[in-house]
């Protein structure tokens, strides 16, 4: 078995990503950046003043790149934000988990939170502090994956700052909910539910003027176009957010009176490729496309009313969506956040919205949209080049799909292996044989994962703003043709 180390990426083909020295040349092309540190932790932990190197991998060592950031500022106030909600929904979760009665119940209960509490607080010590990756050692279904992944990891890049940014982030969220899933009494509880029930609740304005908008719809590329494209916007969600960055345009999420008016945002968009791909009128085969979702709350609206729109125009016959094994990356949808999101629809007070709520539960009755079965493989850290090896299951299901649509930044960094290449190279060159049907990535750009640009875009827009990459304003829309290879 491959060791998911950054050394291994040696480059065992001309195609695949090799890291770098320390002091080559960054990928705008600017001088030669020394290792200089310049704080008490940039010192004790070998933070480098420098930006990502090309072909290099996402990782905290690199202090002028977001993962540093993502690891230094955002994932401490993450795990803070999750040791408040326990604290602050203490009693009502005694009393929803625990027992009532009798009154050493309650009290195991709440001694049980404590711990858990003091657990987190550990694994933000140990993240602050740049400590190695622990094993997993409780009754974690996915725990033997998780081990061999972890005994594989060469010492020097088993912690936080010195791994592959993916895979610190992936074990942070992985650590905290084995947490929760190994206690007595918290077992199914999700800490990150409430903020996705709002991200849905606080955007039902928008909700309505989406609904009405896709009532009556023609069945053709430039409306096929403007869903892909609301789609995109809604992949934002403020939690994940660097509190310090500036405030997004005006389009942010409701896109309806004017779609096109972002388009200048969206860097590469292969729409009519997808539509090409998924407009099988004349054939009228069966055909399966699969979401891999991202985020709950508006944005799975969105999400879903392409389905919808793909289910109703003929261009698919049944919509698979992957939803997350258990509590990831704070907003994921899982299953229970995908039924809650459809019965909320269906009983709300007002009728259009209620209308499209039964629908889509009518749907899920008659088989046009289901739940994929769970697979820790999306909550696992491997990319997805390791899929076919690692869940060989799950890729020949997908093998049955005639699209694969990747939504949002997470999966398109597991798409790109979390590698800084080069802005210009070819997505299906970046997926390193990860093609087991035709994908779609659809992202808005948070980290400095890219490919597949025209040539000087980048730089263009380094110029113009330095965080262009990790600001989110920009977006993709992607596709890879895999049908040549599968025959379709
Ligand atoms: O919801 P999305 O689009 O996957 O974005 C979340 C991602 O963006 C980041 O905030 C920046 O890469 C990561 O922490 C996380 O992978």
């Amino acid at each position: 078995m491959e060791s998911p180390s950054l050394v291994r990426y040696g480059g065992q083909t001309e195609d695949e990503p090799k890291t770098k020295s320390h002091s080559e040349r960054t990928d705008d092309g600017s001088n030669i950046v020394p290792r200089i540190f310049k704080t008490e932790f940039d010192a004790k932990y070998k933070i480098y003043d420098m930006r990502t190197p090309l072909n290099a991998f996402m990782c905290g060592q690199y202090k002028r790149s977001g993962a540093y950031n993502t690891l230094r500022n955002r994932l401490p106030v993450v795990l803070t934000n999750v040791i408040d909600t326990l604290t602050k929904d203490k009693s009502e979760l005694v009393a929803e988990f625990g027992e009532v009665s009798p009154i050493d119940f309650e009290q195991a209960a709440r001694g049980e939170l404590k711990v858990i509490i003091g657990l987190i607080s550990r694994l933000k010590y140990e993240l602050q502090t740049d400590k190695p990756f622990q094993g997993f050692d409780g009754q974690e279904p996915d725990r033997a994956l998780w081990n061999k992944f972890l005994n594989l990891l060469p010492d020097e890049e088993r912690t936080f700052f010195r791994s592959c940014c993916l895979y610190s982030e992936c074990y942070m969220h992985r650590k905290l909910y084995s947490f929760v899933e190994n206690s007595i009494f918290l077992k199914p509880y999700d800490y990150h539910v409430k903020v996705k029930e709002n991200s849905l609740t606080s955007f039902i304005d928008d909700v309505l003027s989406l609904t009405k908008y896709t009532r009556r719809t023609d069945n053709s590329l430039e409306i096929f176009g403007e869903l892909l494209r609301i789609s995109l916007w809604s992949n934002y969600n403020d939690t994940a957010r660097d509190p310090e960055a500036p405030p997004l345009p005006a389009f942010n999420i409701n896109v309806l009176e004017d779609v096109s008016a972002a388009d200048e945002f969206i860097l590469a968009n292969q729409v009519a490729d997808i539509w090409q791909c998924l407009d099988n009128r004349k054939q009228k085969k069966p055909c399966q496309v699969d979401f891999v979702l991202d985020n709950a709350g508006y944005e799975l609206f969105t999400d879903i009313i392409l389905a919808e729109f793909m289910i109703e125009k003929g261009l698919a016959t049944k919509v698979l969506f992957h939803v997350k094994a258990h509590p990831w990356f704070v907003t994921d949808v899982t299953a229970r956040d995908f039924k809650w999101t459809l019965e909320y629809l269906s009983q709300h007070a007002d009728y259009i919205i209620s209308l499209i709520g039964k629908k889509f539960l009518q749907f899920l009755a008659e088989g046009k949209f289901q739940l994929a079965p769970i697979s820790h493989f999306w909550t696992c850290p491997y990319p997805y080049y390791r899929m076919r090896d690692t869940d060989p299951d799950l890729y020949s299901s997908l093998q049955q799909s005639k699209l694969i649509v990747f939504k949002g930044d997470l999966n398109y960094r597991k798409l790109l292996q979390d590698v800084c290449w080069d802005s210009t190279q070819d997505l299906n060159t970046c997926l390193r044989g990860f093609l087991p049907s035709n994908i779609c990535a659809v992202r808005r750009v948070k980290a400095e994962v890219i490919c597949g640009l025209p040539e000087g875009v980048s730089e263009t827009l380094s110029k113009k703003d330095p965080h262009w990459m990790i600001s989110g304003n920009y977006g993709v829309i992607q596709f890879v043709d895999g049908s040549r290879e599968f025959g379709y």
